[in-house]
């Protein structure tokens, strides 16, 4: 089997898929891409795929080795993701010649269900409530929210109650007994997270994410070390060499995006090296739903793994959404908050390729927004 054809799908709200053809007619699907960056990803993939055409599709490893090494610079967001799609898209190759899901390639099933969660945004107070709402309506028992939305004056004691009202605020409508994690999504100090830390400490957060910006990972054991809240990090990091001064300093969660951070394979190295940590998994997901099964996939043959986020019925999809792009919708419902097993072959969901093949026509030019504070300094989105 050789790899004979690759081609790439911008699909709406904000994702790119992409479609690896083998001459024995065996298709693989994977999803490559940043978000507010899918064109230079697409740029990415279409210049690795000179690496991949003629070549065997089931030596993933080999091939993964080539398209991260074999050019003098190499990693960062763009080409991390690049490799992650392409990745995935092998392992459903890999999978669908076989007949058997990807997790049984990884060593087979440590568990039957996934916890998942959803988004509840955080940065409109007055529509926590609601948010919260409908992910209980659609059977989560888990949810994640930001920290805050723009801030008046960072550092402000105001800016620092209002992150404290707006988890009681969803905690109010959870309940003692479901869960609200926090994203910080580096938008404080940590100086202000080391104050804010311990007064959400008596609304219990699943996890505290993103409390620096990655480029300022090493300031991270200073909140570690200071709060009972277990921390979360890693949707911006893309590889073990840059979790492992994270997982030195003591976070309890590690949240690597299987479409960002070199895909299943590499994905299944940072967990074995998170487990070293005693730490866990929580794949970041607020993506399609190649991303989705591949996070999936990785779960359910990961002895460490925590929650999966995924983007089913969030707002922000803008009228688009997850299920939209797959044949067969009941692998992805929610059971009591969780997922069942994935069974078919590869990475377990069918790819409507019709749907993607007309979504692509319309195409999406989605953007990152540029956050400016009330003061009119610049923001972390
Ligand atoms: O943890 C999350 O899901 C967020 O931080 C998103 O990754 C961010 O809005 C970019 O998509
Ligand atoms: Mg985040």
């Amino acid at each position: 089997m050789r790899i004979s054809r690759i081609e790439t799908f911008l699909v709406p709200p904000r994702w790119l898929f992409v479609r690896v053809e083998t001459d024995d007619g065996i298709v693989g699907w994977g999803e490559p891409v940043v978000e507010g960056r899918s064109e230079t990803v697409r740029t990415a993939v279409e210049q690795l795929s000179e690496l991949l055409i003629g070549q065997d599709p089931l030596r993933i490893e080999d091939l993964w080795q080539v398209m991260t090494k074999g050019s003098f610079y190499r990693g960062g967001a763009i080409l991390a993701s690049a490799v992650a799609g392409l990745d995935q898209a092998l392992w459903d190759i890999h999978g669908k010649s076989l007949g058997v899901p990807v997790h049984q390639l990884l060593g087979g099933h440590v568990r039957d269900r996934i916890r998942m969660y959803g988004w509840i945004g955080g940065d409109e107070p007055a529509e926590i409530a609601d948010a919260v709402e409908a992910q209980l309506s659609v059977g989560l028992t888990a949810v994640k929210m930001n920290a805050s939305g723009r801030m008046k004056a960072l550092g402000s004691v105001a800016a620092i109650n209002e992150v404290v009202e707006r988890v009681a605020a969803a905690r109010e409508v959870l309940g003692p007994h479901r869960d609200v994690a926090v994203d910080f999504h580096g938008r404080f100090t940590l100086a202000d997270t080391r104050r804010i830390a311990p007064l959400l400490e008596p609304l219990h957060p699943f996890f505290l994410e993103e409390p620096t910006v990655p480029e300022n990972s090493h300031l991270i054991g200073g909140l570690t070390r200071s709060t009972t809240i277990p921390v979360a990090t890693g949707e911006r990091l893309y590889n073990r060499q840059e979790f492992l001064p994270v997982l030195q300093a003591g976070i309890a969660v590690a949240q690597p995006d299987l479409s960002h951070a070199g895909g299943i394979t590499e994905v299944r190295k940072i967990a074995s090296l998170a487990e070293v940590f005693d730490v866990q998994l929580a794949p970041h997901c607020p993506l399609g739903p190649l991303a989705l099964a591949a996070c999936l996939q990785v779960g359910f043959a990961t002895p460490n793994f925590l929650i999966q986020e995924q983007s089913i019925g969030i707002h922000y999809n803008q009228g688009a959404e997850v299920l939209d792009y797959v044949l067969d919708k009941t692998p992805l419902k929610f059971v009591d908050g969780y997922v069942e097993r994935l069974t078919a072959p590869g990475l377990g969901i069918e790819i409507d390729e019709s749907a993607v093949r007309i979504a692509d026509k319309t195409g999406h030019n989605w953007r990152s927004p540029v956050w400016r504070h009330d003061d009119g300094a610049y923001a972390e989105w």
